[in-house]
Protein backbone atom coordinates (compact mmCIF):
# COMPACT_ATOMS: atom_id res chain seq x y z
CA UNK A 1 0.00 0.00 0.00
CA UNK A 2 1.16 3.51 -0.65
CA UNK A 3 1.79 6.19 1.57
CA UNK A 4 -1.55 8.12 2.43
CA UNK A 5 -1.77 11.60 1.19
CA UNK A 6 -4.00 13.80 1.95
CA UNK A 7 -5.61 16.23 -0.28
CA UNK A 8 -7.41 19.61 0.45
CA UNK A 9 -9.76 20.55 -1.68
CA UNK A 10 -9.33 24.60 -2.19
CA UNK A 11 -13.48 24.63 -3.90
CA UNK A 12 -14.12 25.02 -0.10
CA UNK A 13 -11.56 27.72 0.37
CA UNK A 14 -12.29 31.50 1.00
CA UNK A 15 -11.31 32.34 -2.84
CA UNK A 16 -10.71 36.03 -1.79
CA UNK A 17 -8.00 35.07 -0.31
CA UNK A 18 -6.85 31.67 -1.77
CA UNK A 19 -2.72 31.84 -1.76
CA UNK A 20 -2.62 32.49 1.73
CA UNK A 21 -6.01 29.99 2.51
CA UNK A 22 -3.17 27.13 0.21
CA UNK A 23 0.00 27.96 2.26
CA UNK A 24 -1.99 27.52 5.51
CA UNK A 25 -3.41 24.61 4.48
CA UNK A 26 -0.13 23.25 3.76
CA UNK A 27 1.80 24.82 6.42
CA UNK A 28 -1.13 22.57 8.38
CA UNK A 29 0.69 19.23 7.07
CA UNK A 30 -1.66 18.91 3.69
CA UNK A 31 0.43 16.97 1.08
CA UNK A 32 -0.94 18.32 -1.80
CA UNK A 33 -3.46 20.82 -3.37
CA UNK A 34 -6.92 19.34 -5.14
CA UNK A 35 -7.79 21.85 -7.73
CA UNK A 36 -11.38 21.46 -9.00
CA UNK A 37 -12.03 23.06 -12.10
CA UNK A 38 -15.64 22.97 -13.34
CA UNK A 39 -17.52 24.46 -16.85
CA UNK A 40 -20.94 25.15 -16.13
CA UNK A 41 -21.36 22.59 -19.00
CA UNK A 42 -19.95 19.13 -17.79
CA UNK A 43 -21.33 20.27 -14.09
CA UNK A 44 -23.57 22.23 -13.45
CA UNK A 45 -21.07 24.83 -11.38
CA UNK A 46 -18.21 27.34 -12.46
CA UNK A 47 -15.17 27.66 -10.73
CA UNK A 48 -11.53 28.39 -11.26
CA UNK A 49 -8.76 27.68 -14.80
CA UNK A 50 -5.17 27.67 -15.13
CA UNK A 51 -4.57 31.12 -14.57
CA UNK A 52 -5.61 30.62 -11.19
CA UNK A 53 -3.11 27.13 -11.03
CA UNK A 54 -0.08 29.48 -12.71
CA UNK A 55 -0.66 32.44 -10.40
CA UNK A 56 -0.64 29.72 -7.49
CA UNK A 57 3.00 28.56 -8.47
CA UNK A 58 4.00 32.27 -9.03
CA UNK A 59 2.82 32.88 -5.61
CA UNK A 60 5.20 30.39 -4.47
CA UNK A 61 2.91 27.36 -4.42
CA UNK A 62 5.61 23.96 -4.85
CA UNK A 63 3.49 21.00 -3.11
CA UNK A 64 1.73 18.95 -6.13
CA UNK A 65 -1.29 20.26 -7.51
CA UNK A 66 -4.06 17.51 -8.38
CA UNK A 67 -5.74 19.29 -11.25
CA UNK A 68 -9.54 17.48 -11.48
CA UNK A 69 -11.12 18.68 -14.41
CA UNK A 70 -15.11 18.87 -14.76
CA UNK A 71 -14.61 20.37 -18.15
CA UNK A 72 -16.20 19.17 -21.75
CA UNK A 73 -14.32 18.71 -23.93
CA UNK A 74 -10.87 18.55 -22.00
CA UNK A 75 -7.97 18.24 -24.16
CA UNK A 76 -7.50 21.99 -24.89
CA UNK A 77 -7.35 22.59 -20.83
CA UNK A 78 -4.85 20.27 -20.70
CA UNK A 79 -2.88 21.49 -22.59
CA UNK A 80 -3.25 24.99 -20.80
CA UNK A 81 -3.12 23.17 -17.05
CA UNK A 82 0.77 21.77 -18.24
CA UNK A 83 1.69 25.01 -19.20
CA UNK A 84 0.02 26.48 -15.85
CA UNK A 85 2.11 23.93 -13.34
CA UNK A 86 0.01 21.31 -12.88
CA UNK A 87 1.31 17.89 -11.02
CA UNK A 88 -1.72 15.29 -11.44
CA UNK A 89 -4.33 16.09 -14.13
CA UNK A 90 -7.48 13.88 -14.06
CA UNK A 91 -10.77 14.26 -16.44
CA UNK A 92 -13.64 12.22 -16.63
CA UNK A 93 -13.64 9.62 -19.41
CA UNK A 94 -17.29 10.97 -20.96
CA UNK A 95 -15.31 14.60 -21.36
CA UNK A 96 -12.93 13.11 -24.06
CA UNK A 97 -13.49 11.94 -27.43
CA UNK A 98 -9.88 9.71 -27.20
CA UNK A 99 -9.45 9.00 -23.90
CA UNK A 100 -6.04 7.39 -24.33
CA UNK A 101 -4.99 10.28 -26.31
CA UNK A 102 -6.28 12.46 -23.85
CA UNK A 103 -3.92 10.41 -20.73
CA UNK A 104 -1.10 10.46 -23.08
CA UNK A 105 -1.33 14.26 -23.57
CA UNK A 106 -1.21 14.80 -19.81
CA UNK A 107 1.94 12.30 -19.85
CA UNK A 108 3.31 14.20 -22.73
CA UNK A 109 3.48 17.28 -20.63
CA UNK A 110 5.21 15.88 -17.95
CA UNK A 111 1.91 15.49 -15.76
CA UNK A 112 1.10 12.46 -13.87
CA UNK A 113 -2.25 11.05 -15.42
CA UNK A 114 -6.14 10.41 -14.23
CA UNK A 115 -9.20 9.31 -15.18
CA UNK A 116 -12.06 10.28 -12.24
CA UNK A 117 -15.24 7.94 -12.22
CA UNK A 118 -18.73 9.38 -11.17
CA UNK A 119 -20.53 6.78 -8.74
CA UNK A 120 -22.47 5.42 -11.29
CA UNK A 121 -19.68 5.17 -14.03
CA UNK A 122 -18.76 1.71 -14.57
CA UNK A 123 -14.84 0.66 -13.62
CA UNK A 124 -14.88 -1.28 -17.22
CA UNK A 125 -13.39 2.01 -18.79
CA UNK A 126 -10.57 1.62 -17.09
CA UNK A 127 -9.62 -1.72 -18.56
CA UNK A 128 -7.93 -0.87 -21.96
CA UNK A 129 -5.75 2.61 -20.57
CA UNK A 130 -4.57 0.77 -16.96
CA UNK A 131 -0.75 1.22 -18.33
CA UNK A 132 -1.57 5.17 -19.11
CA UNK A 133 -3.17 5.31 -15.53
CA UNK A 134 -0.83 7.23 -12.97
CA UNK A 135 -4.22 7.78 -11.00
CA UNK A 136 -7.15 6.59 -10.67
CA UNK A 137 -10.46 9.18 -8.46
CA UNK A 138 -13.47 7.73 -7.64
CA UNK A 139 -15.92 10.46 -7.12
CA UNK A 140 -18.14 9.81 -4.01
CA UNK A 141 -20.57 12.36 -4.61
CA UNK A 142 -21.77 13.52 -8.08
CA UNK A 143 -19.61 16.29 -9.31
CA UNK A 144 -19.85 19.71 -9.28
CA UNK A 145 -20.33 20.96 -5.46
CA UNK A 146 -18.68 20.59 -2.29
CA UNK A 147 -20.23 19.69 0.77
CA UNK A 148 -22.40 16.89 -0.12
CA UNK A 149 -23.00 13.16 1.66
CA UNK A 150 -20.33 10.39 0.95
CA UNK A 151 -22.50 8.08 -0.99
CA UNK A 152 -21.88 4.68 0.83
CA UNK A 153 -22.03 2.24 -2.34
CA UNK A 154 -18.36 4.18 -3.17
CA UNK A 155 -16.93 1.96 -0.55
CA UNK A 156 -17.44 -1.42 -2.62
CA UNK A 157 -16.26 0.20 -5.51
CA UNK A 158 -13.35 1.36 -4.35
CA UNK A 159 -12.52 -2.51 -2.82
CA UNK A 160 -13.14 -3.61 -6.41
CA UNK A 161 -10.68 -0.31 -7.65
CA UNK A 162 -8.24 -1.77 -5.05
CA UNK A 163 -7.90 -5.33 -6.88
CA UNK A 164 -7.74 -3.90 -10.61
CA UNK A 165 -4.98 -2.19 -9.51
CA UNK A 166 -3.26 -4.79 -6.85
CA UNK A 167 -3.72 -7.56 -9.84
CA UNK A 168 -2.00 -4.34 -12.55
CA UNK A 169 1.29 -4.20 -10.66
CA UNK A 170 1.24 -0.91 -11.87
CA UNK A 171 1.92 2.41 -9.91
CA UNK A 172 -0.76 4.08 -9.52
CA UNK A 173 -2.96 6.07 -6.71
CA UNK A 174 -6.51 5.41 -5.38
CA UNK A 175 -8.03 8.92 -4.32
CA UNK A 176 -11.24 9.28 -2.81
CA UNK A 177 -13.21 12.58 -3.50
CA UNK A 178 -16.40 13.82 -1.72
CA UNK A 179 -17.81 13.82 1.98
CA UNK A 180 -14.35 12.57 3.01
CA UNK A 181 -14.13 13.64 7.14
CA UNK A 182 -12.47 12.68 10.00
CA UNK A 183 -15.37 10.51 10.65
CA UNK A 184 -15.28 7.77 7.62
CA UNK A 185 -11.84 8.85 6.60
CA UNK A 186 -10.41 5.29 8.25
CA UNK A 187 -13.32 2.67 6.87
CA UNK A 188 -12.27 4.79 3.21
CA UNK A 189 -8.73 3.59 3.37
CA UNK A 190 -9.50 0.37 4.43
CA UNK A 191 -11.49 0.18 1.80
CA UNK A 192 -8.50 0.80 -0.38
CA UNK A 193 -8.32 4.59 -1.00
CA UNK A 194 -4.37 5.77 -0.29
CA UNK A 195 -5.32 9.50 -1.30
CA UNK A 196 -7.96 11.79 0.34
CA UNK A 197 -9.90 14.45 -0.85
CA UNK A 198 -11.64 17.00 1.51
CA UNK A 199 -12.97 20.12 0.72
CA UNK A 200 -15.38 21.43 3.12
CA UNK A 201 -14.02 18.96 6.30
CA UNK A 202 -11.34 20.78 6.42
CA UNK A 203 -11.37 24.14 5.24
CA UNK A 204 -15.17 24.02 7.20
CA UNK A 205 -12.96 23.38 10.33
CA UNK A 206 -11.86 26.34 12.27
CA UNK A 207 -8.17 24.81 13.20
CA UNK A 208 -7.09 23.18 9.67
CA UNK A 209 -3.73 21.73 11.23
CA UNK A 210 -5.91 19.71 14.23
CA UNK A 211 -8.54 18.07 11.58
CA UNK A 212 -5.56 17.14 9.94
CA UNK A 213 -3.93 15.97 12.70
CA UNK A 214 -6.99 14.51 13.51
CA UNK A 215 -7.30 12.69 9.85
CA UNK A 216 -3.76 11.45 9.91
CA UNK A 217 -4.56 9.37 13.27
CA UNK A 218 -7.66 7.74 11.83
CA UNK A 219 -5.11 6.81 9.08
CA UNK A 220 -2.42 5.09 11.74
CA UNK A 221 -5.22 3.05 12.78
CA UNK A 222 -6.27 1.31 9.43
CA UNK A 223 -5.66 -2.59 9.43
O1 LIG B 1 -14.77 17.50 -7.13
C1 LIG B 1 -15.41 17.85 -6.16
C2 LIG B 1 -16.87 18.18 -6.29
O2 LIG B 1 -17.25 18.03 -7.60
C3 LIG B 1 -14.75 17.83 -4.85
O3 LIG B 1 -13.35 17.90 -4.95
C4 LIG B 1 -15.32 18.64 -3.73
O4 LIG B 1 -14.74 19.88 -3.61
C5 LIG B 1 -15.16 17.89 -2.43
O5 LIG B 1 -15.73 18.62 -1.43
P1 LIG B 1 -16.19 17.95 -0.05
O6 LIG B 1 -17.22 16.89 -0.40
O7 LIG B 1 -14.96 17.34 0.54
O8 LIG B 1 -16.73 19.09 0.71
FE1 LIG C 1 -12.59 17.22 -6.97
Amino acid sequence: MKEFLIAPSILSADFARLGEEVDNVLAAGADIVHFDVMDNHYVPNLTIGPMVCAALRKHGVSAPIDVHLMVKPVDSMIASFIDAGASYITFHPEASEHIDRSLQMIRDGGCKAGLVLNPATRLDCLEHVMDKLDMVLLMSVNPGFGGQKFIPHTLNKLRQARQLIDASGLDIRLEIDGGVSVANIREIAEAGADTFVAGSAIFGADDYAATIAAMRSELAAVR
